[in-house]
C-alpha cells in the first residue's frame, strides 16, 4: 500500500482538476501562426498581435521611440517575413530593447523560429555582435535566455567573436556572460589578436586581470608577432607579471607548440560545427537501466560506446510535446541546459532526435533524486537541509539573473551527485504559460508544490520559486510538506488560507526561515525586493561563506551509489521508430558541448 509519505510525494493534479480555466491557453497562441511548408505565412492578425507585443512591452521601457523605428511588417502572402523580423529584430538590439527582443525571440511557430539570430546584417555583424560592443548586457541575456541556438563564437568580417568586441570596448560583464556560455577565450581575429590582446591594448585593466584569471593562452602571438602583453602598457603590463607570479610557472609548450595547438584548435572548431549539424546519434549510446520517470517520457541510465563513460538521458515523446504544443518549452529546456554551466545544475552534453522522440544527454547525479531519499529517511537534520538549501539557492540564483523562474522546484527535480551535492534538473516545460494550460495541469508537479498564486492565477514571479523553497525546506525538516492533507481540495485550500504549522522543535532561525518565505503575499516574501541576496542575508543562513558554498566545499553526506547494474534497455524501447523522418524533425534540437569535442 503506497503510504502517508509517497501520497504526498506523488500527489498530482489530476486531469479534471477543479481550476479554473486559463485566459489564453498555448494551443489559442500558437495555432494563430499558419506556417506553411517551406514560406512563413503570416495572417493579418499575426502581425497586429506582433505589433501590440511591441507596444505592451515597450510601454514599460524607457524606449518610447522604439516602436516608430521597427519597419512595418507587411501581411500575407510574403516570403520576407521572417527577414523583416529579423531586420526588426535588430533595430530592437540597437535600440538595446530588451523586452521588445525577448518578445521577438519568444516567438515560435511549430518549432521554428521567426528570428534567425544568427543572421549577419549588410555592415557584417549579427545581432550578438551588435550587443556585445555596445555593452547592451540585457540584450546579451536575452540572446542567450531565448534565441535557438546562437553562435557564441560568430565572426563579424574583422574575424571578430563577440568576445573579441566586448572584451575590446570594456565590457566585463558581457564578457563573463559570453565566457559562461562556451564563448572561445583564445579565438584569433584576421589581425591574430585574441580578445586578451584586445582588452590589454585598450587598457581594459579589469577585463585583462579577468580574463587572465581564466587561463588563457598568453602565448599566442598576432600578425606582427606580438603577445597580448607586448600591446600593453606599463600599467596593464604590471597586471600580468602578478599573474606570472601566481601561477606556478611549468616549463611550458614552446610557442610554435601552441601555434600547432591553436591551429589544431581551430580544426577542432570547424569539427564542432560539423558535428553539431547532426553527427551525434542514438547509435552513440547504449541503454543500462530507468532511472526515473516523468510526464513526458522517461530518463535512463546511458552509457556512451566510444568513452563508455555513463549518462542520463531524458526521453521526450513528440507526440505527446507536439499535441500539447510545447516544443518550445521542449527547446527552452535544451537551450538553458546547453549554455548554464553552473555547480548546482545537471549539464546537458548532448541533444538529439528520432523520428518520435527528443533525448537530452545530462550529466549522471548516481545519488538518487532528493524525494527518494525522503521517502527512505523521513526527514533530514537540520543541518543537512541547510546545505542543500544553500546549493539550490545559488542554483534559483543564476536562474533568476538570467531571467528564468524554475517554477518546478519539488524534491523529485533535485538530484545528488557522486560527493552528495545537489542539483537542480529538468528544466522542461515548467516554463511561462505551461501552468496556464488546461491540458498540462496533470504535469505541473506535486499539489503541494504549489503557490498561492500559482492556485489563485494572479500571475507568478521569480518569487514563486522562494515560496518553493520554503516548501522544500519545510518537507526536508519536517518530512511532510506545509499544509499537508490527504484531499485534493482540502491542501489547495490550505496552501490558500490554512494555518501554517511549525514544530517547536525547530532553531528559531529555521522557523523565521520557513515563515518568511511561506509569505502568501508575494511582494511581502523573503526575496521579493532583492531576489536571491536578500534571502542569503537571513540570519538562518549567518555565517555561511557563499564562494564556499560556489565551490562546492560544504560536505553533504556521501551517498551510497548502487554500482551500474548489469542490464541493457532494448534500443527499440529506447529510441522506438529510430528512422529519420524530416516531417517531424525538430530544427535546432541536436547539440553537442563544447568540451565534449575532441
Ligand atoms: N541527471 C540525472 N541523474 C540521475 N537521475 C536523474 C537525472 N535527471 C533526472 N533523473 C531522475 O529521473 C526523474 C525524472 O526526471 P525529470 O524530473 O527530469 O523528468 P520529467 O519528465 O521532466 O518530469 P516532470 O516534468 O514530470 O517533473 C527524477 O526524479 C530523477 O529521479
Amino acid at each position: 500500500m503506497e503510504s502517508y509519505l509517497q501520497k504526498v510525494l506523488r500527489y498530482k493534479v489530476p486531469q479534471e482538476s477543479p481550476l479554473p480555466a486559463c485566459k489564453k491557453s498555448l494551443d489559442e497562441e500558437e495555432t494563430k501562426y499558419s506556417l506553411k511548408t517551406e514560406s512563413i505565412t503570416f495572417n493579418e492578425s499575426v502581425i497586429n498581435d506582433f505589433h501590440d507585443s511591441l507596444t505592451d512591452s515597450i510601454s514599460e521601457g524607457t524606449e518610447s521611440n522604439f516602436i516608430q523605428k521597427v519597419p512595418v511588417l507587411s501581411c500575407a502572402p510574403n516570403r520576407h517575413n521572417r527577414s523583416d523580423m529579423t531586420q526588426a529584430f535588430f533595430t530592437a538590439v540597437k535600440q538595446n530593447s530588451y523586452e521588445a527582443c525577448k518578445t521577438m525571440l519568444e516567438k515560435f511557430t511549430n518549432g521554428e523560429p521567426l528570428i534567425d539570430i544568427n543572421y549577419i546584417l549588410a555592415d557584417n555583424e549579427a545581432a550578438l555582435h551588435i550587443a556585445a560592443r555596445e555593452g547592451f548586457l540585457k540584450v546579451c541575456e536575452a540572446i542567450m535566455d531565448y534565441a535557438d541556438s546562437p553562435q557564441i563564437n560568430i565572426r563579424n568580417e574583422n574575424m571578430q567573436t563577440p568576445l573579441h568586441l566586448s572584451c575590446e570596448n570594456g565590457h566585463l560583464k558581457i564578457a563573463q556572460l559570453l565566457a559562461r556560455s562556451g564563448a572561445d577565450l583564445n579565438s584569433i581575429d584576421k589581425n591574430g589578436n585574441t580578445p586578451l590582446h584586445l582588452a590589454s591594448r585598450a587598457g581594459h585593466g579589469i577585463i585583462v586581470s579577468w580574463l587572465l584569471s581564466r587561463g588563457p593562452n598568453i602565448l599566442i602571438k598576432n600578425n606582427i608577432g606580438k603577445t597580448a602583453e607586448e600591446v600593453s602598457d606599463e600599467i596593464i603590463s604590471t597586471l600580468y607579471h602578478k599573474y606570472l607570479k601566481r601561477t606556478i610557472t611549468l616549463p611550458g609548450p614552446s610557442i610554435s607548440e601552441c601555434l600547432k595547438s591553436e591551429a589544431k584548435r581551430v580544426r577542432i572548431n570547424d569539427l564542432v560545427e560539423e558535428k553539431s549539424k547532426g553527427q551525434i546519434s542514438y547509435e552513440d549510446f547504449i541503454g543500462i537501466s530507468q532511472l526515473g520517470k516523468g510526464s513526458f517520457g522517461e530518463v535512463y541510465l546511458v552509457s556512451k560506446q566510444d568513452s563508455g563513460l555513463l549518462y542520463a538521458m531524458k526521453v521526450l515523446r513528440k507526440e505527446k510535446v507536439i499535441a500539447q504544443n510545447l516544443i518550445r518549452y521542449a527547446l527552452t529546456e535544451r537551450n538553458v541546459l546547453s549554455y548554464i554551466r553552473h555547480p548546482f545544475i545537471v549539464s546537458l552534453n548532448f541533444a538529439f532526435q528520432t523520428s518520435d522522440k527528443l533525448f537530452l544527454v545530462l550529466d549522471y547525479c548516481p545519488g538518487g533524486d532528493l524525494a527518494s531519499h525522503l521517502l527512505l529517511e523521513k526527514k533530514f537534520t537540520e543541518q543537512r537541509a541547510k546545505i542543500y538549501l544553500c546549493e539550490i539557492l545559488l542554483a534559483l540564483e543564476e536562474l533568476h539573473r538570467r531571467d528564468i523562474i524554475f517554477r518546478d522546484l519539488k524534491p523529485d527535480n533535485i538530484v545528488l551527485d557522486k560527493e552528495g551535492h545537489a542539483l537542480l534538473t529538468d528544466f522542461g516545460l515548467s516554463k511561462e504559460g505551461v501552468y496556464d494550460n488546461s491540458a498540462a495541469k496533470s504535469f505541473c508537479g506535486s499539489v503541494a508544490y504549489l503557490a498561492p498564486e500559482m492556485i489563485n492565477r494572479n500571475g507568478h514571479g521569480k518569487a514563486v520559486d522562494w515560496y518553493l523553497l520554503g516548501v522544500l525546506f519545510y518537507e526536508m525538516v519536517i518530512g511532510v510538506p506545509p499544509y499537508f492533507s490527504s484531499n485534493k481540495d482540502e491542501l489547495i485550500n490550505n496552501i490558500q488560507r490554512g494555518k501554517l504549522k511549525i514544530p517547536a522543535s525547530l532553531s528559531v532561525e529555521a522557523k523565521e526561515l520557513i515563515k518568511d518565505l511561506l509569505q502568501r503575499d508575494p511582494c511581502r516574501r523573503l526575496g521579493a525586493m532583492k531576489d536571491a541576496q536578500e534571502i542569503k542575508q537571513h540570519v538562518f543562513f549567518k555565517g555561511v561563506n557563499w564562494d564556499m558554498v560556489y565551490r562546492r566545499e560544504l560536505k553533504p553526506p556521501i551517498p551510497i551509489i548502487q554500482p551500474v547494474p548489469n542490464t541493457r534497455i532494448s534500443s527499440d524501447r529506447l529510441y522506438g521508430d529510430a528512422m529519420s523522418n524530416e516531417s517531424t524533425r525538430i530544427k535546432g534540437w541536436t547539440f553537442i558541448a563544447d568540451d565534449l569535442i575532441i
